[in-house]
Parts: structure tokens; C-alpha cells; sequence
């Protein structure tokens, strides 16, 4: 089954084949998904992913149905083997095996806690729906990976400068006002490797990514100066929580680690989105005409309609 987790666990040769055909059919209306639905499960906010989802499955002559969980829909268990007499009535081997019987894909969001590392770490909610459905599972954002984001970033890099191949591409960290998830760098990251960039992350002291994913990201240097960002093609700046201080919010000693035009030289700007103007990155930033997070957000659409056909084996 063709399950769209983690961009790890395909080969470079089938991640650039969905590239490939993302930017050959953008803004392609056709049939290829007539008579199929696709369920969007929701335990976490979100203005794109739901959104370019909708539309792209439209776009395809599909069906789908958004659920928020615990919002309309029954709060989903998803830990096994508990006794479930607290706030959630429904178990996700028992929704997941049900809305298999109604959909040919099943997407979900949620976040980790950021309260434990080592049950974070475990991608504990993604890897039920996993276990417990018979059709593909999408995953839109899950505790560790957030693997469409990660396509529609290396499509906004490969339309820009034409390849991936040998560009320099920093992971610059930014500050926030409460700790963030390491799903999007966790996941730009890995798709970067995988792509042949030459990859840097920029961030403070202790600010790594889990070891999980470190350990996939050989050779490439963690640097503690942002001195290095204006030698990069790519900037991608996100912020995320401290490993060694899980969950806490960055301390007001890293606010100087804000992006600015000066600090970003003459690299091109990409970030996911929602982005806190003046706390991560400036408002000349975000101006500038360096900016490629619109595009980024645009290639989500194109690059998940191609996800979705490539997980029901119709490309
Ligand atoms: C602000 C916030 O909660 N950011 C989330 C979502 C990012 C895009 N889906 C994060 O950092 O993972
Ligand atoms: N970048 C991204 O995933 O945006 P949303 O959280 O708005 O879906």
C-alpha cells in the first residue's frame, strides 16, 4: 500500500517523479479522481493544507470530507491497550478501519503534544492510522514529518533555480513566542538531502533535530551563525522546539535570531506558513521581492494532487 508519511520512505527516483509531474500538470482540471474519496481528518488547526487539499481533490473530479476530531467528530484514542473512560469515546482502530470502508484515502493532521519527547518521537497518532487502515494514509502533518510540505518546498526550489542538485540550502531557525513542532524542518530537511542539496542548519545551541532524523542527515553541519546565511541559495527559516529543553518556549535571549534583509543577503526566502511578522522573520523580508513563500503555498496544490494519484497507483 502506498502510504505518504514520510518522504523517507521512497527513493529519490519516485520523490522527483512526483515532482516532475506536479510541474507538467499545474492547473490541470481532469477526471483521474471521478467516483473516489478522500477523508481529511483534522485534530489541528490549518488554513493551507485543508484548503489546497479541497480544491486539488475538485480539481481531480473527486470527493472528500473534512472531520475535525473532537469537533464534530468523536475525540480519537489513539494510544493502545488503555482503558478509555476519560474524554475520548472513539479508538482509532476503530475509526480508521471505518472510514477504510468509505474512502480510498485517508489524510490526517495532528500535531505531537510537545509535553514528551520519547512519545512525540514515536509518531504515536499518524502510525495508528497506519497500522488500523486498509487504504493509503496521507499524512498532513503529523509529530515528525510533514511530508507535502517538505514536495511542495523542493518543487518551489526545483522551479526556481531548475534542480535541487549542489544548491546550498540553510535550515535557519527563528525565534517564536511558544515552542513549535520539528515535523516541517524534520521533513525539509530530509527532502533536501534526498534531492542532493547541500544542506546546513543554522540554530542555537541545543536547538537540534531529533536524533531519529539527525541520523538520517549525514554529513551535514549544524552551525550556530547566522553569518552563514547570505552565502546560501535557499533560506528556509522555521522555528522549533529546543530538544534539550522540550516543549519550553525559546528563550528571549535568541529574539536577535529574527530574520532580516541584511541577514539573508541575496538567498531566496521560503517559509510553510503561518508566519509571526516581526517575531521570526521582518516585515522587508516577507516584502521583498526574495520571497518565494507564495509559490511554496501555491505548489502545495500542485505538488498534492500528484501525491494523491501517485498513492492510489494512477501515476
Ligand atoms: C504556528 C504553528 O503552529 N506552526 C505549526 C504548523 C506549521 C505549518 N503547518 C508548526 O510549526 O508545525
Ligand atoms: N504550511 C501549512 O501546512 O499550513 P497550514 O498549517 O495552514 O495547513
Amino acid at each position: 500500500m502506498r502510504h505518504f508519511i514520510d518522504t523517507s520512505e521512497y527513493d529519490r527516483a519516485t520523490l522527483e517523479h512526483i515532482l516532475t509531474h506536479a510541474l507538467a500538470h499545474r492547473g490541470v482540471r481532469s477526471q483521474a479522481l471521478a467516483r473516489r474519496a478522500v477523508a481529511l481528518i483534522f485534530f489541528d488547526s490549518s488554513l493551507r493544507t485543508r484548503t489546497s487539499f479541497a480544491v486539488g481533490i475538485a480539481q481531480l473530479g473527486g470527493t472528500c470530507v473534512t472531520l475535525e476530531v473532537g469537533r464534530g467528530a468523536w475525540n480519537l484514542e489513539y494510544l493502545e491497550g488503555v482503558v478509555m473512560d476519560g474524554d475520548k469515546p472513539e479508538h482509532v482502530a476503530d475509526a480508521a478501519r471505518v472510514l477504510s470502508r468509505y474512502f480510498d484515502v485517508l489524510a490526517i493532521r495532528c500535531f505531537p503534544s510537545l509535553k514528551r519527547a520519547d512519545e512525540d518521537h514515536a509518531d504515536p497518532v499518524i502510525e495508528a492510522f497506519r497500522r488500523y487502515a486498509t487504504v493509503p494514509v496521507i499524512n498532513l502533518e503529523s509529530a515528525l514529518y510533514h511530508p507535502c510540505q517538505a514536495m511542495a518546498d523542493m518543487l518551489t526550489i526545483r522551479e526556481r533555480f531548475g534542480r535541487t542538485d549542489g544548491l546550498r540550502v540553510a535550515l535557519a531557525w527563528t525565534p517564536h513566542v511558544k515552542a513549535l513542532p520539528t515535523a516541517v524542518p524534520n521533513s525539509f530537511a530530509l527532502a533536501a538531502t534526498q534531492l542532493g542539496c547541500r544542506l546546513t542548519i543554522v540554530a542555537p545551541p541545543g536547538f537540534l533535530l531529533p536524533d531519529k532524523v539527525m541520523a538520517r542527515l549525514p554529513g551535514v553541519d549544524v552551525i550556530h551563525d547566522q553569518a552563514v546565511l547570505a552565502d546560501q541559495d535557499v533560506v528556509y527559516a522555521k522555528s522549533w522546539t529546543s530538544l534539550e529543553d522540550y516543549g519550553a518556549s525559546p528563550p528571549a535571549c535568541y529574539r536577535d535570531w529574527i530574520l532580516t534583509p541584511e541577514k539573508l543577503g541575496r538567498a531566496r526566502f521560503l517559509h510553510c506558513l503561518p508566519v509571526r511578522r516581526n517575531v521570526e522573520v521582518t516585515d522587508a523580508v516577507l516584502e521583498s521581492i526574495q520571497n518565494d513563500a507564495y509559490d511554496e503555498a501555491e505548489h502545495r496544490l500542485h505538488v498534492q494532487k500528484s501525491i494523491l494519484l501517485h498513492c492510489l497507483n494512477i501515476i
